[in-house]
Formats: C-alpha cells, sequence, structure tokens
C-alpha cells in the first residue's frame, strides 16, 4: 500500500505484492541495478521481499551516507544470523574495530606480512605444487589461486606454524569452498531443499575444526585468531558463539584475497602486454637488488605497474553492496542540489561496482581491462579521475569507504604482491589453450565482496627457479 511522498525518491515496487524485485536482485544484483538506473536515475527506491531500498549510485554523494552514522546504521547482523547463526547485536563493534586496526597495521602488519610470505614459500615448495622441475602440471587457475591464498592464510591467522600445521589444511580448505559457495543464497535464504542440508553440515564441520584450533597452541606467542578469542571471552562472550565468530573471521579474512589474485593473474595472461610490463618491473627491481627480502616486504620497492594492474583488476571484479539501516527520518542533500527523504527502516544502498567502477561516464570503455589506467603518462600514479568537470574522491572502491572501509586491506595487498611475484618468478605459467579468454563471473555472487568465476582458466605451469 506504500506510495511515494514528493520529496522521496522515485519507488519502484514491481509488480508481484510483497515480493516486488527481489528474484532479479538476488540473480544479478549488478545487471538489475543497472536498468533501475537508466529507469529512474542515480537514485531510487526498490521493494525486494517486503523491504524497501533506495539505492544510490551518485559517487559524489556517497559522503551523504557514508559519514551520517547517527542516523543510517550499520549492520551485517540480518547476514550475519542466516549465514553464521550469530547473533551480534550485544557485541562491543567499537572495541573490535579498534583492535582489528590495531592488529592489521604497523609493526602487527609487518609480522603478518613477514608471516605469509614464509608460509605461501612453504606451500608453493610442496611437492604437490612443484613435482618434476622439467615437467608441466596442468591445473585451473582459480582453485591454483584460491588454496594457496586460503592455506597461506589459514595458516598465518588461525595457526601459526610455518612447517608441520596441526590440521589438513586440503580439508579445511574443501570445506569452506562449499561454505563460501553456497554463501550468497544462505544470506538470501534461496538455498535449495538439498543445499540447505549441505550448507548446514558443511557449516557444523567447519565449526568443529575451527573449536579444534581454538583448543590447540597454549605456546608463548600468540596467533590472531588466539588473541581475537581473548577478546571475545573478555567480552563476556560464550564459548559456542565464539566457534561461530571465528567462522565469521575465517570468512571475512580469506573470502577475497584468493579471488583477487585469480583475476589478476588471469588477466595478465590474457593480456600479454601488462604480462610484460609487470614483469619488466619485477625484473628492473631484482636487477637494482629492491627485492632481496621478496618484494613487498622491501618497503621501498615502488611497483607502479603492479599497483595499477591490481587496481584495474579491483575496479573490474570487487562488487559490495554497502548497506546502512535507516534509523530515523533523513534529508538526503545530493552533490548537485537535490534533496530526498529516506524513511525510517528502510535500508539504503550504495553500488560502487556499478558507479565509480563500471561508469563509462567516468572510466573509459569500463568493460575493457587496461593495465595503465590507473598510470599517468610519467609512469606514477593516476589518481585524477573525472566524471564531467568533478573530480571524483571515490574512482574505485574495492576496499568499502568510511567506517567500515576494509581494515586487513594492507595485508591483502602484500599478499597478493607476494603471491603474484613468487608465481612469476618461479614459474612459467601460461594458458593450456593460448586463445582462452577470462570466464564471465558468477552473478548470484554479486554484492559480497569479490565476483568469482562461472568456469575457470586452464592454465600449465612448471617451476624454473629454486624457490
Ligand atoms: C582483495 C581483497 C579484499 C577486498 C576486496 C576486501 C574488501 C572488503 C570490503 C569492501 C569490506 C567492507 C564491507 C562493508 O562495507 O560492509 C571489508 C571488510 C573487512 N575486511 Fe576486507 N577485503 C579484502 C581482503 C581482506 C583481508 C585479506 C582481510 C584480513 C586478513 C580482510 C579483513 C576485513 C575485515 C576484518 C573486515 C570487516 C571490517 C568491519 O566489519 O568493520 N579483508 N573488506
Ligand atoms: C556476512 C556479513 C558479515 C559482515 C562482516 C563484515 O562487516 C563485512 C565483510 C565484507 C563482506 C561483504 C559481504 C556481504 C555483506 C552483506 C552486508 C549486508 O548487510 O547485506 C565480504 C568480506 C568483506 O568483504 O567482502
Amino acid at each position: 500500500s506504500r506510495t511515494r511522498s514528493n520529496d522521496e525518491p522515485p519507488l519502484d515496487k514491481g509488480l508481484i505484492p510483497w515480493l516486488g524485485y527481489a528474484l532479479e536482485f538476488r540473480k544479478d544484483a549488478a545487471k538489475f541495478l543497472s536498468e533501475m538506473k537508466k529507469k529512474h536515475g542515480d537514485i531510487f527506491t526498490v521493494r525486494a521481499a517486503g523491504h524497501y531500498i533506495t539505492v544510490l549510485l551518485d559517487p559524489n554523494s556517497y559522503d551523504e551516507i557514508l559519514n551520517n552514522s547517527d542516523s543510517l546504521v550499520y549492520s551485517g547482523q540480518k547476514v550475519t544470523e542466516k549465514v553464521f547463526s550469530l547473533d551480534l547485536t550485544s557485541h562491543n563493534r567499537a572495541e573490535e574495530k579498534r583492535w582489528m586496526q590495531q592488529r592489521f597495521h604497523g609493526e602487527n602488519l609487518d609480522d603478518l606480512s613477514r608471516s605469509m610470505y614464509k608460509n605461501l614459500q612453504v606451500l608453493l615448495r610442496s611437492a604437490e605444487i612443484v613435482q618434476k622441475m622439467t615437467e608441466w602440471k596442468q591445473d585451473q587457475l582459480f582453485n591454483f589461486c584460491y588454496s594457496l591464498l586460503f592455506k597461506a592464510g589459514y595458516l598465518t591467522l588461525f595457526d601459526k606454524e610455518h612447517n608441520g600445521s596441526s590440521v589438513d589444511l586440503a580439508a579445511i580448505y574443501k570445506e569452506f569452498r562449499t561454505f563460501d559457495g553456497l554463501l550468497a543464497k544462505m544470506a538470501r535464504s534461496s538455498l535449495k531443499s538439498g543445499e540447505k542440508q549441505v550448507a548446514f553440515s558443511v557449516r557444523k564441520r567447519l565449526w568443529d575444526l575451527l573449536s579444534q584450533t581454538m583448543q590447540n597452541g597454549s605456546g608463548s606467542s600468540h596467533s590472531w585468531q588466539q588473541d581475537y578469542r581473548q577478546l571475545l571471552e573478555e567480552n563476556g562472550m560464550d564459548k559456542e558463539a565464539q566457534r561461530r565468530a571465528m567462522l565469521l573471521q575465517l570468512w571475512v579474512t580469506q573470502c577475497n584475497a584468493g579471488p583477487a589474485a585469480f583475476w589478476l593473474l588471469g588477466f595478465l595472461l590474457t593480456h600479454p602486454e601488462a604480462m610484460r610490463a609487470v614483469r619488466r618491473e619485477i625484473d628492473d627491481l631484482l636487477q637494482q637488488g629492491g627485492a632481496s627480502q621478496g618484494l613487498p616486504l622491501d618497503k621501498k620497492a615502488e611497483t607502479p605497474v603492479f599497483d595499477s594492474v591490481l587496481s584495474e583488476t579491483l575496479r573490474l571484479t570487487a562488487a559490495v553492496l554497502i548497506s546502512r539501516e535507516v534509523k530515523q527520518d533523513t534529508m538526503l542533500e545530493l552533490a548537485d542540489g537535490r534533496k530526498y527523504r529516506l524513511r525510517r527502516g528502510d535500508r539504503v544502498c550504495l553500488f560502487p561496482y556499478l558507479s565509480p567502477q563500471m561508469d563509462p561516464s567516468i572510466h573509459d570503455e569500463p568493460e575493457v581491462f587496461k593495465f595503465d589506467r590507473f598510470l599517468n603518462a610519467d609512469g606514477t600514479k593516476k589518481t585524477d579521475f573525472f566524471q564531467g568537470k568533478s573530480r571524483l574522491k571515490y574512482y574505485t572502491m574495492p576496499w568499502g569507504a568510511g567506517t567500515n572501509i576494509c581494515v586487513g586491506r594492507d595485508f591483502a595487498i602484500s599478499a597478493i604482491k607476494q603471491f603474484v611475484f613468487m608465481v612469476l618468478t618461479c614459474f612459467d605459467m601460461e594458458l593450456s589453450d593460448p586463445d582462452s579468454s577470462m570466464p564471465p563471473s558468477n552473478t548470484i555472487r554479486c554484492g559480497f565482496g569479490m565476483l568469482q568465476p562461472e568456469g575457470d582458466l586452464n592454465i600449465r605451469y612448471k617451476r624454473k627457479a629454486l624457490l
């Protein structure tokens, strides 16, 4: 029965009562929102499964949402409950955020990056990967990247051994991938009955595996996971909730870096000019001795070409829906002066993937991978991007923004850089079929961080140097 008031954004309830556009939203958020943008412009309200969601797609106005934390409140609670069966309503998020920020910065960050580097080295050296030096090994790139970064990330944050970890890494990775594969459907309550059973049993097995990890390690140096658990304990969280929170953190810290490394290496393998430019940069650094401790550990080593390739990869494949609950009626003033009222009880969302990231008025040929898009003509980092005459603060937003910006971004950048550096310096890697192109992305995943491919890229590789 809801109707639009004069001062509200265009309202589109869809044809089906209550359900509205839920199915279209779930199936492919990017396609649906881009159609709505064509129909209504850069702000509109849609109905989906009984909820009213206002979507704002003008990056010049994003700060209006991001900086209004009094009336527009972040809450992942509904998703957290559905996916992780975890109630965090009484949890002290502010304290947790401070803890996270501290644990992913300064010396702590350096320690974590060093540990990640060692773990990646150990995993890449392992017999399973290296095999005989002279023989090509066939693989699929997504699995290659995700499994290595997951295992190294797990060891770095959840265990602390570089060698002889106490858990079966392959088993935990397999369970994690099954869980991760069903997560978007779990969050949107669209699991089929067979999938439901799989999702709940794999979640239970992961909780059990993480409980074992929680019991391990009473030694003097603590892992990130042990310190995090102590923080939860001090906040009065019971043991059952602790292990559920641990799975949430396992997913948040591991679900993005592997897929990001896949897209990056995939773009390099399918764009020879980009691959040559990155290799040239690495070779130059190696010749100058600038990568003696492993490229990213040497803070002086500047890598503008790699950085541009990473930014371009994330522009094309990072698709998070930034969402806030409207706690009280709020007047929103957009950058061009238009004013709209947001209704209490609705949600308001930003979708940076559509704008700025894929917006043709900001990025020329936005669907094309251009490795030097984030480079100036003199080879320095490009930061000036325009929409019309106005220079943009947000020209790409893979890490989110505002109070919820990814706290692990420096660690993620360092891990992806280390991984790509190691792969390119230690292996010859090529497409099994030189004519293959990048697979499309799985549209159901859209809104949940890094996109994942529908299909994979077949590759072959062999070792070219001692690791
Ligand atoms: C390419 C890799 C990554 C991308 C694109 C990414 C992206 C994001 C985004 C967009 C958010 C905010 C979501 C929102 O607004 O609700 C976020 C949150 C977060 N990220 Fe990342 N992330 C990446 C890797 C990592 C890694 C490697 C870690 C840690 C090891 C990490 C730790 C976190 C944490 C703890 C949060 C939650 C912050 C909070 O709840 O306030 N991320 N990430
Ligand atoms: C499952 C929700 C827990 C949110 C934890 C954290 O704040 C966010 C981490 C992001 C996560 C983004 C994906 C989905 C958020 C849905 C929010 C909503 O209310 O609809 C994923 C890992 C981190 O980047 O990508």
